[in-house]
């Protein structure tokens, strides 16, 4: 299963969460926005209509710049899940919560302290790494 998700950047250098609506799957976690790609898109298609979905907003990705992935096996040795992680800096409308859930906005120490689905503990673990390598300032 190819997951899309997107970290959303703003001017003040916050980062957006969305927290799952707590009758889903990991609900009451915080994970990045984003969800399932269809078969027919590729991943910038799916995760701008996720994010649309999800949030309201018309997102502009930059096409490089896929982060990080993770894979998850279920312990029944059931589907493995990839999840591509996008960072977004720049979109059109406010974002809010559609789907039931909620939105914050986070310095990266406060989202590792976030309680998160497994697969968004690697995502931020390696979107925050890797940016302080490239001498990007969290906040
Ligand atoms: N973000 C995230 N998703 C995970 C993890 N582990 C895991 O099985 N998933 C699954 C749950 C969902 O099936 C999928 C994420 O897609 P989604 O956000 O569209 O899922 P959903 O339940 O809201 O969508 P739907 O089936 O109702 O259409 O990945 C994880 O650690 N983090």
């Amino acid at each position: 299963m190819r997951v899309v998700a997107g970290a959303l950047q703003r001017q003040d250098g916050l980062w957006l969460m969305h927290k799952r609506p707590l009758h889903k799957q990991h609900g009451g976690l915080w994970e990045f926005p984003g969800g399932k790609a269809e078969v027919y898109e590729n991943q910038n298609e799916a995760l701008i209509r996720e994010l649309h979905e999800e949030l309201g907003i018309k997102a502009v990705l930059d096409s490089h710049s896929s982060i990080a992935e993770a894979r998850h096996a279920s312990p029944t040795g059931g589907e493995k899940i990839v999840i591509a992680l996008y960072t977004c800096r720049y979109w059109v409308g406010e974002p809010q919560a559609l789907e039931g859930g909620s939105i914050g906005w986070f310095t990266p120490d406060e989202i590792n302290k976030l309680d998160k689905p497994p697969l968004d503990v690697v995502l931020a673990e390696k979107l925050f790494e890797e940016l302080a390598d490239k001498g990007l300032q969290r906040r």
